[in-house]
């Protein structure tokens, strides 16, 4: 199957779904109904079946899913076993916290070096990572095969470090400034707005409270 006829939302929930099962693989579970995953990680069961569905023939309904099969093809669609390494640029104080975090939920994805402007930050590490001069981007990027970058300098600084490491080769950015920035076609950009989720959050409750009757309204076979 072409991950091109995977909807994008479908596409960024498949990581969910994969640490879940990890876990449930490592209690020894060997089925889960879409009704168990739906309450482990608050995805209505409705969706949680459409998004497999794109998938191909995972599971029976009524009878939920095979763990270790499940497992495996999101294993081989992900490609978890491949390793993706990831540079951050701006190690102040939400890059140290990321630098902190580095992803260790998700075992593909791995932050292998720092960047700053700062001299007194430079040649220092934070968890081990490298904290590494603007001034070598190009050569830590090309040593480390690094394509993606998290951005965490400050917003007016933000387009020029872009082109700086565009220029560099990188090709995908996650924008935690609240600059809106350009870049070339080739480019892909993801926007991260804390402020923005939080009020969609307020929003969403104010307007759309969970009704805890549809939580509830899981068909015959599916419960867990
Ligand atoms: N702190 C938060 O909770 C938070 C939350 C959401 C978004 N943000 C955004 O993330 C960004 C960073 O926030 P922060 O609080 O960590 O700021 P910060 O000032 O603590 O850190 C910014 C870091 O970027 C470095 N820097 C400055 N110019 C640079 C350049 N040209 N190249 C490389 N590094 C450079 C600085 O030396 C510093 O270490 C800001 O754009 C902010 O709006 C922060």
């Amino acid at each position: 199957m072409s991950e091109q006829k995977i909807p994008q939302v479908t596409a960024k929930r498949l990581p969910l779904y994969y640490r879940y099962l990890e876990k449930l693989h490592a209690i020894g579970k060997k089925r889960v109904s879409s009704a168990q995953l739906s309450d482990a990680l608050q995805i209505d069961p409705a969706t949680i079946r459409r998004d497999f569905s794109y998938l191909g023939e995972l599971g029976k309904k009524g009878y939920g899913y095979n763990v270790n099969y499940l497992l495996q093809f999101l294993r081989d669609f992900l490609r978890q076993d491949e390793v993706t390494n990831v540079v951050l640029v701006g190690v102040g104080h939400l890059g140290t916290a990321l630098l902190g975090y580095n992803f260790y939920r998700s075992h593909n994805t791995k932050i292998v070096a720092g960047f700053d402007v700062d001299s007194g930050k430079v040649g220092k590490e934070v968890d081990g990572i490298p904290v590494y001069s603007m001034s070598r981007f190009s050569e830590v990027r090309e040593l480390h095969q690094v394509e993606v970058a998290i951005l965490t300098v400050p917003a007016s600084v933000a387009q020029p470090t872009t082109n700086q490491i565009v220029d560099a080769g990188v090709r995908g950015i996650l924008n935690f400034t609240p600059a809106r920035l350009t870049v070339p076609s080739h480019v892909r950009m993801h926007n991260i707005d804390l402020t923005i989720e939080l009020q969609t959050l307020i929003y969403f409750l104010k307007h759309f409270p969970v009704d805890e009757e549809d939580l509830l309204d899981f068909p015959e076979g599916e419960k867990g």
